[in-house]
């Protein structure tokens, strides 16, 4: 029979999250936390429940003692247990009952504080460690004049009775689970480890974070401890991930190697499913298009706990079957061919479904999609502006067209790209449009024309690197990214209709105007033209576009590494 570890007595918190776990196991019962962790020590235990975080007392210090049980377990699992706190006393006539003392668990007292400041501010708190002793105590001496906080169940199982019950609103809290071995991925999980005491060295903490941020890998908890004996800072991390995870696992090895620069400075704690207190109303998204950002967002996707299915004119699910089975579509196909994608597709979904659109061209989309899917479909365009070869969303840009028909289903993908760090901007389907023309067409457009004029006159490569100025260094560096990329990405971005053309048509026209110009050895007029302009660039444009590309910089250097 499995035997487990809890806080006791029998009916208590730790006795109720043990049960509910394994309702047939054999429950050891303790009054201290380190009697739990050594009883699991010693084998004695199967599993042993920890408390460790509690909504209204939050985070319970003793947790950090979890550390001494590397050496022969881990944490394995967790259990949130809603608790629900009632006021009792000994059966009496008396019906204004004004306690004297109020008796309870250390542990109750921070969680009903509220109830008690305001209803008996006079009375004598009073911390037990073994509750069933002091109720057996006060019964035994009759003490009519003590009140006690405990469970309802545990108050009518001693025989007192109820005077008020859910004294602590929205009280839950959450218990480790320790066990022998490791557990395995589940496919949405969490890790937590934690740093030994650590020496001080400026930037330590920020250094840490940055190794999992650049990774795009999530920090759901971080706590810090002195340590006892040495006053040296301890940290506690929470990751998103399990630690099989290949991410995961060089984050800390980079840690641990290159931050800490000290052998064994992490130790793991453990692995298990992630506590979710969000709500989420999806559960299953199906993509149409097998190709490259499908698969990135599909992947990150399934690592927040959705089921994704992706389908296409070749795979074995086909999106006619998928469709009926999933909360939201999603087409990710080449631009030139989304519209009739989603002529195709659109009118096979139901109300109460949403249709993503990911592409980079917003107004003939989002038209289409308005016209061939029912009213109660939800809607919303999305362009991520990066690519597949992209390790994270942090700090990137994107662009989220919503529609009057955009709903929650679209509110909780929004909410995912900003967990991840996506800097987002709202925009019309114009609005989008024309603005693409500038951050992509005309970029876009002049490397593809640079390349082109290079490869003409024979230019080397070695030569473009050696005699680039700092400022021209961008544009050749947006030459060579395109041109390593898949060439049809950057095919459909020029090909693309919309209002973006007219950014391109005009750039063309000032170029032919500025090279007769200066030809023309027209110098004056060149500066009036540079001097006018400048009065849309300001210093503050320029700062912050220097800052990005110091960022572009490390992201470049980091991925190089
Ligand atoms: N690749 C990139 O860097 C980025 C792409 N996007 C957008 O994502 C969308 C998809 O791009 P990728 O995944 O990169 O393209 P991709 O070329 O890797 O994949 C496109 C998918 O569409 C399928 N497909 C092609 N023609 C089709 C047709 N006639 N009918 C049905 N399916 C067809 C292909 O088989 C493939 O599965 C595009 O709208 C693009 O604008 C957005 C940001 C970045
Ligand atoms: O990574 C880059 O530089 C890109 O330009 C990627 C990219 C390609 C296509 C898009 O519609 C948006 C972004």
């Amino acid at each position: 029979m499995i035997r487990i570890a809890t806080l006791g007595p029998h009916g208590s918190d730790g006795y109720r999250a043990a049960r509910q776990y394994s309702p047939d196991a054999e429950l050891l019962l303790y009054n201290r936390i380190p009697d739990i962790i050594n009883a699991f020590l010693k084998e004695e235990v199967d599993f042993a429940f920890v408390p460790i975080y509690n909504t209204r007392e939050g985070e319970i210090k003793e947790y950090f003692r979890l550390q001494e049980l590397l050496s022969s377990g881990y944490w394995i699992d967790n259990l949130v247990l809603p608790i629900h706190l009632s006021f009792g006393c000994l059966k009496q006539e008396n019906a204004s009952f004004s306690p004297a003392n109020i008796i309870g668990r250390g542990s109750v007292f921070k969680q009903c504080e509220d109830y008690i400041s305001e209803h008996y501010p006079d009375a004598t708190l009073m911390s037990v460690p073994d509750i069933a002793v002091a109720m057996k105590d006060i019964k035994d001496n009759n003490r009519l004049d003590f009140g006690i906080v405990d469970s309802e169940e545990l108050l009518l199982e001693h025989g007192f009775e109820i005077r008020d019950r859910e004294i602590a609103a929205h009280n839950r809290t959450r218990f480790a689970i320790l066990g022998e071995n490791l557990s395995g991925s589940t496919g949405y999980d969490a890790t937590a480890v934690i740093t030994r005491p650590l020496k001080d060295r400026v930037g330590m903490l920020v250094d840490i974070l940055g190794e999992f941020t650049s990774r795009g890998i999530n920090i759901l908890d971080l706590r810090s401890e002195n340590d006892i004996k040495t006053q040296k800072l301890q940290i506690y991390l929470e990751i998103e991930g399990h630690i099989g995870n290949e991410s995961l696992q060089k984050a800390l090895k980079t840690v641990e190697e290159e931050v800490i620069q000290e052998e064994d400075s992490l130790r793991l704690l453990g692995s298990f499913p992630r506590v979710d207190m969000r709500v989420k109303k999806i559960n299953t998204f199906g993509f149409i298009g097998t190709g490259a950002m499908s698969e990135w967002f599909a992947d990150r996707l399934e690592n927040e706990g959705y089921r994704t299915f992706l389908t296409g004119r070749s795979t074995i699910l086909s999106p006619e079957e998928m469709i009926p089975d999933v909360d939201v579509v999603i087409i990710c196909v080449p631009i030139s061919v989304t519209v009739a994608t989603i002529q195709q597709y659109g009118p096979l979904l139901k109300d109460g479904q949403a249709l993503l659109l990911l592409a980079g061209e917003s107004e003939q989309t989002l038209k289409a999609a308005e016209e061939c899917t029912s009213q109660g479909v939800e809607l919303m365009l999305v362009h991520n502006l990066w690519g597949p070869q992209a390790q994270s969303m942090k700090d990137k840009n994107a662009t989220v067209v919503r529609t009057p028909r955009s709903g929650s289903f679209c509110s909780e993908f929004e909410a995912f790209l900003y967990k991840h760090g996506a800097d987002i901007s709202q925009d019309s389907p114009t609005q989008h449009d024309l603005l693409m023309g500038v951050g992509q067409k005309l970029p876009t457009t002049i490397s593809t024309a640079l390349a082109m004029t290079l490869k003409q006159h024979a230019i080397a490569c070695s030569d473009i690197g050696t005699h680039s100025t700092l400022t021209s260094l961008y544009g050749i560096l947006a030459m060579a990214r395109i041109h390593n990329q898949n060439p049809r990405t950057y095919a459909e971005i020029m090909a693309t209709g919309g209002d973006g053309r007219k950014i391109v048509r005009s750039f063309a026209e000032n170029l032919l105007q500025i090279v007769a110009m200066a030809e023309d050895q027209k110098i004056a007029e060149l500066c009036e033209i540079i001097e006018s302009s400048r009065s849309h660039l300001s210093p503050e444009f320029l700062a912050e576009h220097m800052k990005r590309s110091r960022a572009v910089d490390s992201v470049l250097t980091k991925a190089a590494r």
